[in-house]
């Protein structure tokens, strides 16, 4: 596997910035990356003076250019970036929702893969989903998986509307996982902890779950569960109610499914 032999980053907030230090860690040479962002951070300035890769030079055709910007500013970003697509260019588009067709439709591309990081991207653990459609070639195709890899795993899938789905899974997943550490935290004090120490605890247990099952890949979340659960204790009787029929299963397949329907509306 290896890198494109030049790379256009286009949008360097907060995922395009993760990828950017992917690529810098698994020693992409800086002088072929070009990074294009119209009002760059103080500490992107201060990373590009520090590795040496472009900061908003001339637009040049580039092997591979990597789209990281808000789905509602594709059109007015795909407006002025066309310089940057030769004829063997690739697009690795990472904009949630929007699809094969209407990125061809704005850009003069074809080969286009659609890639779903997340946020743990940024501590290199993030696990991204990626769908390359039929104008790829196999070495289009282990380039992007070189450039997704340097942040976690990749998971490649064959439908492109699965994309949807893993955007509803591990794309917004790490907000829902934060989202439990408030509402356990809340619970918390709802029984009369301090809220300080209620945060603290409901963060490490989070945080100590994961590094479980980090570090026991072989174990399945289901047995590090029953490893909790005493019979007839306490966590049983939480689980009752997690598990009941309109419980967190059925709660969180709702919330996903918006997330999934909110993914197809960012289309067109
Ligand atoms: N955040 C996530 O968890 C996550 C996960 C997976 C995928 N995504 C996708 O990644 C994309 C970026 O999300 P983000 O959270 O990284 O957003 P973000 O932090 O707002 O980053 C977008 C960047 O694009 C810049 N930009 C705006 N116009 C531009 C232009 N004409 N040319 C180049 N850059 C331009 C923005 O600059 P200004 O701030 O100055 O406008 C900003 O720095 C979205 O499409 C999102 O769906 C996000
Ligand atoms: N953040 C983006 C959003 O909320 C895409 C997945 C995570 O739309």
């Amino acid at each position: 596997m290896s890198a494109p032999d030049t790379l256009a980053l286009v949008g360097a907030g907060k995922m395009g910035s993760a990828l950017l230090g992917g690529w810098l860690a698994a020693g992409v040479e800086p002088g072929r990356i070009a990074v294009h962002d119209p009002a760059p951070s103080e500490s992107l300035r201060a990373l590009a003076a520090e590795k040496g890769f472009a900061l908003n030079p001339p637009h040049a055709a580039a092997e591979a250019v990597v789209l990281a910007v808000k789905p509602q500013a594709l059109d007015a970003v795909a407006a002025g970036i066309a310089s940057l697509f030769g004829r063997d260019t690739f697009l690795l588009s990472i904009i949630a929702g929007k699809t094969v067709d209407n990125l061809s439709a704005r850009l003069p591309v074809s080969a286009i893969l659609r890639a779903m990081p997340n946020t743990p991207a940024a501590v290199g653990r993030g696990v991204t989903g990626v769908f390359a459609n039929p104008a790829t070639s196999s070495d289009q195709r282990a380039k992007a998986q070189f450039l997704l890899s340097g942040v976690g795993g990749v998971e490649w899938v064959e439908r492109e509307a699965l994309i949807d789905a893993v955007t509803a899974i591990s794309g917004s997943g790490p907000a829902y996982v934060f989202y439990l550490v408030e509402a356990l935290a809340e619970a918390g004090r709802r029984l009369g902890l301090p809220a300080d120490l209620a945060l603290r605890l409901a963060r490490a247990t989070v945080e100590g779950s994961g590094e479980l099952l980090h570090r026991q890949p072989e174990i399945s979340a289901e047995i590090l569960r029953k490893n909790v659960t005493s019979p007839g204790g306490t966590t049983q009787a939480a689980l009752d109610v997690l598990m009941a029929p309109d419980g967190l299963a059925e709660l969180m397949a709702r919330a996903a499914e918006a997330a999934r329907k909110r993914a197809e509306d960012l289309s067109g």
